[in-house]
């Protein structure tokens, strides 16, 4: 099939690659130049594990194409998506600036039957929206073509995007046209072979599945972090909890981790979108905004431990001078992606407090150096191209992301490096026993304070 995709981010390039991988000719637009002129070089502007490999290869065999012109996409394809950014606007609602301006463009631009589908994550009732403005132009200019609308949410996470895209767990599909329906499964066909695997469902069930599934493993996250407090108080282990709560087969064990907070461009815009929606239509959830409440005092949680460690057991009167080295900058391991991430937070409040930082991320320091450049963050940080050496003379370590390569470290080193035997893990990593025997003092979230 030809196909345009519009926007080439995380999803648009990744969907973009995989639909070309499996033998279809795939126009990817995006509106910044120097992006497409990256990709066609083989530069790709984010890393996400596989894909570079992949884009090379199908640009190379003409199945994969890059152009700023959205026309010569739409002319050439029956099928086009699209997948640019919905970020979260002031009101913290989600801003379809890009999306209805596209959906204007396409009404000037097709010139036959034409299948628009909206990856992007959209609140309820955009879709309805889309097909309004595409109508309009077509009035406008008197155009016999038909269009048909069609919700496909995309559930792909950032590190293993080309994994999920290739081999995701359901494909759903809100569309009224029984042919649209029929060509889209086509399309996906060679990803899901498995038909149990398509949910097709209304255009607005679609939009509204993608946030109710955010939403949800939202909530799982600050459930957990609300029972890490609980354990933390009461002398129970949230690790172990985790371990009795998942094993329950109507529970499982995925998104049960308790942690420094949940990040990413995702989570945090979607949970606030969808509370926006809800009180547009006059209902004040009460779940959403506590997910979203917990979040925020959980992004906050390493600070206090570090200054409750320092102020209370170490008997400094504040933290001015120290230097904490911080292991993992991006929000998750596996992605180069800072926004929302715990790290920004917690680097933010060190540094108001007098710390300087020692940093160390095997992915993210270009993205990072672009979130915290201030002059005050710039002269306060300092990132290092290997783990230990960022830890030499500093007063603690903290790990905020759990890249693999901070899962077994070389304890020995950290002792000789770090001036206290200390470390704060927001992602609960290492062994308690094994870390005390060793001398250190080892905080993680939701496990009994030995201050
Ligand atoms: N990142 C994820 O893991 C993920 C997963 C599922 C769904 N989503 C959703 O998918 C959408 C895209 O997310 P993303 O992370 O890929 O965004 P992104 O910010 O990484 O990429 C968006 C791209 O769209 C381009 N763009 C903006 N306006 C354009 C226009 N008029 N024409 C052509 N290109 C344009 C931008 O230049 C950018 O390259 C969002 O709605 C997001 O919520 C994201
Ligand atoms: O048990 C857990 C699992 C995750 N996290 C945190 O949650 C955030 C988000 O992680 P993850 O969901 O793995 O990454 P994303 O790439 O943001 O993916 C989410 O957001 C995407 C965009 O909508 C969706 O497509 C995906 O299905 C959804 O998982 C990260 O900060 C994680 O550290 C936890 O704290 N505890």
């Amino acid at each position: 099939m030809n196909i345009t995709v519009i926007g080439t981010g995380y999803v648009g390039l990744v969907t973009g690659t995989c639909f070309s991988d499996m033998g279809n000719k795939v126009y990817c637009v995006d509106i910044i130049e120097e992006k497409i002129e990256d990709l066609k070089k083989g530069i790709i502007p984010i890393y996400e594990n596989d894909l570079e490999e992949m884009v090379v290869k199908n640009y190379k065999n003409g199945n994969l194409l890059f152009t700023t012109n959205l026309e010569e996409g739409i002319k050439n394809s029956n099928i086009c998506f699209i997948a640019v950014g919905t970020p979260m606007a002031k009101d913290r609602s989600a801003d379809l600036t890009a999306i209805y301006k596209i959906a204007k463009n396409l009404g000037e631009i097709i010139d036959h039957d034409m299948i628009v589908v909206t990856k992007s994550t959209v609140p309820v009732g955009t879709g309805d929206k889309i097909k309004e403005i595409i109508a309009e132009e077509f009035k406008k200019l008197n155009k016999p073509w038909q269009v048909h609308v069609v919700s496909n949410p995309e559930f792909l996470k950032e590190g293993t995007a080309v994994a999920d895209s290739m081999r995701p767990d359901r494909v759903v599909i809100g569309s009224d046209d029984e042919k649209t329906i029929e060509i889209l499964k086509e399309l996906y066909y060679p990803f899901v072979k498995n038909h149990d695997r398509f949910i097709i469902m209304d255009i607005r069930s679609a939009e509204m599945s993608k946030y109710a599934s955010n939403a949800m493993l939202a909530t799982r996250i600050s459930f957990m972090n609300e029972m890490a407090m609980i354990c933390e108080k009461t002398g129970a282990d949230v690790n172990k909890v985790r371990l009795g709560v998942g094993s329950d087969s109507r529970i499982g064990y995925s998104f049960l981790y308790a942690g420094c907070g949940y990040g990413g461009s995702c989570f945090p815009k979607d949970v606030q979108a969808l509370i926006k929606v809800s009180e547009n239509y006059n209902y004040t959830p009460k779940i959403l905004k506590e997910v979203e409440n917990i979040n925020y005092e959980m992004k906050k949680i390493l600070f206090e431990k570090i200054k409750k460690y320092f102020l209370e057991t170490k008997g400094l009167k504040d933290l001015k001078g120290l230097k904490i080295a911080i292991w993992g900058l991006s929000f998750k391991p596996g992605t180069d992606d800072m926004r929302e991430s715990t790290s920004v937070v917690l680097i933010k409040e060190l540094i108001s407090s007098g710390v300087y930082i020692n940093s160390y991320d095997p992915k993210a320091v270009n993205e990072a150096k672009k979130i915290l450049n201030d002059q005050l963050y710039k002269e306060k940080i300092s990132y290092f191209n290997d783990k230990y050496e960022a830890t030499e003379d500093c007063d603690g370590l903290v790990l905020v992301t759990e890249w693999n390569e901070f899962r077994s470290p070389d304890f020995k080193i950290l002792e000789n490096n770090l001036k206290n035997k200390v470390i704060f893990d927001g992602r609960n990593q290492y062994n308690n026993d094994l870390l005390k025997n060793l001398g250190f003092k080892y905080y993680q979230i939701g496990v009994l304070e030995d201050f």
